[in-house]
């Protein structure tokens, strides 16, 4: 059985909007670290402002944290979430053999698409952040219908159909946290560097010719590595190129 962590709050809500807007709202009014779960959402938002639907039974949550350092690290807690929900699917069944990290932040189960993971924070005025929120987003009962997403998406699966798993969105809640926590000790004590390794170890199509689709470009080169600033990197024809925010296609 997973312990809940210690100090860490948690609200169960049967519907809303969504739980970034939910942790939003309430974040100012949090002062530690606090979960937020629904049931349902009304209004779910995935990266770059794509909807995010959400078969019921599936999982929908938000974490908000009020971390203290510079913008451009706090984002590479993004890594960090990415492998607290790759720990949290192990913890509740999964073959980890089966599981692997996409950059910049999805979980893939047998290559498709078992969930995503989103950032949203709130400057202070100061040049850092008054709150960081990290939302998550998991296939545990159904893949949403492929015919809603663009084309050259990655294929959705479901924890349900494709590993034979049910999971109840609270009990995957409990193990999430747990792992998260862990994470998160991990990355304020040691920084970057074992979260860096610890992904890299995961990355679905390390050494591979990948193609990242930037706003007014598309880069293909090999997947060689992730620097220290969490920019995926690729072996081009003309050089090593650094990459901040892409999406990325094999
Ligand atoms: O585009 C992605 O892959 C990220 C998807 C993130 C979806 C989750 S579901 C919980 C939280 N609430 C939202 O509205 N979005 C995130």
């Amino acid at each position: 059985m997973t312990t809940w962590p210690e100090g860490v709050g948690r609200r169960i809500l049967p519907v809303t909007d969504s739980t970034m807007a939910e942790a939003a709202r309430r974040a100012p009014d949090t002062v530690g670290t606090e979960w937020i779960l629904a049931l349902d959402q009304t209004a779910g938002r995935g990266r770059r402002g794509r909807p995010w639907s959400m078969p019921p039974g599936n999982f929908a949550a938000s974490l908000i944290l009020h971390p203290s350092e510079p913008p451009q690290v706090v984002a590479l807690r993004s890594f960090v979430a990415a492998l607290a929900l790759r720990d949290a699917l192990i913890a509740v069944g999964a073959d980890p053999a089966a599981l692997s990290l996409k950059w910049p932040n999805d979980v893939l189960l047998e290559g498709g698409k078992l969930a995503g993971i989103l950032l949203e924070s709130l400057g202070d005025g100061r040049g850092g952040l008054a709150h960081l929120v990290i939302g998550f987003g998991v296939n545990l009962a159904a893949a949403p219908d492929a015919a809603q997403l663009e084309p050259s998406a990655v294929r959705p699966v479901s924890l349900a159909e494709t590993a034979d798993l049910v999971v109840a969105p609270e009990a995957f809640l409990d193990a999430l946290a747990t792992a998260y926590a862990a994470h998160e000790a991990r990355f304020t004590t040691y920084g970057f560097g074992p979260i860096r390794t610890a992904w890299l170890a995961q990355a679905a199509r390390l050494g591979e010719v990948i193609t990242a689709r930037l706003p007014n470009d598309s880069v293909t080169g090999t997947f060689c590595d992730v620097d220290m600033e969490g920019n995926l990197v690729l072996e081009t024809a003309k050089g090593r190129r650094p990459i901040a925010a892409a999406d990325i296609f094999f």
